[in-house]
């Protein structure tokens, strides 16, 4: 949201359902049917409750912008193609990646089931939001759960001058015994773009070693980093041809192996307004059950048990459910102002 001015404004506690239904009237009366409002409305309010601001109703004048521009189609029905016992192929038909995914959930579960592994390969799609939402339901149905998406050129690969990866974030969820799942995302630059474009609209320096200027020079100016410049991959400055080589196998997996496009691939000039990375997406989805030794939670117990002792002061996803938690409590936390907005857009 255009929330420039939201921080002088008094906080709302919105009930999580009635955001969720707003937002819902918000993408159907910009462009897309009721189910795809329905889909991409619980994704975004999500991402609100759980604190997961760069992905939550921050997004949502790209979306709308995005719709304006013809770039996406927002009534698009996606085609389920399967392609062998343990891969799945959708064709999401130039509409957004959720919808496509939800089409084809309940085949991909059962596949896992049946096979032990099994893989969903989405393309022709649209991905605007966080990774996670597309793991943790697997994880809550018993299997171990890993996403790739790509996104735009806007990160150099390492070593290079020249924005060619996407932010492309890697989301892994794995269940527990008596717990919530066991999730983290992580986009593989050193900061997801979301995140660059909200220390600029805050005036916030970025840390040193993330972004490069448009002449490939080291900056802390996020807008730097945004008019031309670009994101370096996550490492640090001595290490980033780690999250270089992930993110070059998050291309691979989410575009190359889905039939979807590389990040540097697809030229949105002439949809003025779009913002959406037309690319690919691969889900994957394992059974535990159908693996050897003391039992896929026991282990996983046992894991966290240790990382404890070790020192880890708390494991990945536990801000997120802690949030959720609160939000559900009292309310999802908006500036007053980006309330009135939604409601507004609800309406418009
Ligand atoms: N659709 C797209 O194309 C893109 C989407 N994104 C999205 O942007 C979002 C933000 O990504 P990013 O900025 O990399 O995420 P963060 O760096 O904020 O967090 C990455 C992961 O690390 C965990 N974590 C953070 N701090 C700690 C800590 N101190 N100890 C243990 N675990 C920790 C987080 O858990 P917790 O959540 O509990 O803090 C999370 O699982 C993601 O949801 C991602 O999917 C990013 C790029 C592209
Ligand atoms: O924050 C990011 O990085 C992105 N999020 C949504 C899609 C474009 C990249």
């Amino acid at each position: 949201m255009n929330t420039k001015h939201a921080h002088l404004t008094p906080t709302e506690h919105i009930p999580f359902d009635t955001l969720r239904t707003t937002l819902a009237h918000i993408f159907e009366r910009h462009g897309t049917s009721a189910a795809v409002a329905a889909v991409l409305a619980d994704n975004c309010a999500s991402a609100e409750r759980d604190g997961a601001h760069s992905h939550g109703v921050f997004r949502i004048p790209g979306y709308l912008s995005t719709l304006a521009s013809g770039w996406v189609d927002g009534h698009a029905i996606p085609r389920v193609q399967d392609m062998a016992p343990g891969f799945l192929s959708v064709d999401a038909c130039n509409g957004f990646a959720q919808p496509a995914y939800m089409m084809a959930y309940d085949a991909l579960v059962a596949k896992a089931r049946a096979n032990g592994i099994a893989l969903l390969a989405i393309h022709n799609s649209h991905h605007f939001a966080a990774l996670w939402p597309d793991v943790e339901p697997l994880a809550r149905d018993g299997l171990v759960a890993l996403a790739l998406v790509n996104s735009m050129a806007c990160v150099v690969p390492s070593g290079g001058t020249k924005a060619l990866f996407g932010t492309n974030p890697i989301a892994f969820a794995a269940p527990r015994a008596g717990h919530d799942p066991l999730v983290f995302d992580l986009a593989t630059s050193a900061m997801a773009h979301g995140d660059v474009q909200i220390a600029a609209r805050e005036g916030r320096p970025l840390p040193e070693g993330f972004g490069v200027d448009c002449n490939g020079q080291p900056t802390t100016d996020p807008r730097a980093v945004l008019d031309g410049g670009a994101l370096l991959p996550f490492g640090g400055l001595h290490s980033s041809y780690k999250g270089s080589a992930l993110s070059m196998m998050v291309e691979l997996l989410a575009a190359a192996l889905t039939g979807g496009h590389f990040s540097f691939e697809f030229d949105w000039r002439g949809h003025s307004g779009a913002q959406t990375p037309h690319t690919g997406e691969l889900i994957i989805a394992i059974d535990p059950a159908k693996s050897q030794g003391r039992g896929f939670a026991q282990r996983c117990e046992d894991l966290v048990r240790a990382m404890a002792g070790a020192g880890q002061q708390r494991l990945p996803g536990e801000r997120r459910y802690r949030q959720r938690a609160q939000s559900l409590r009292e309310g999802v936390a908006l500036p007053a102002a980006t309330w009135a907005e939604l409601q507004r857009l609800a309406q418009a």
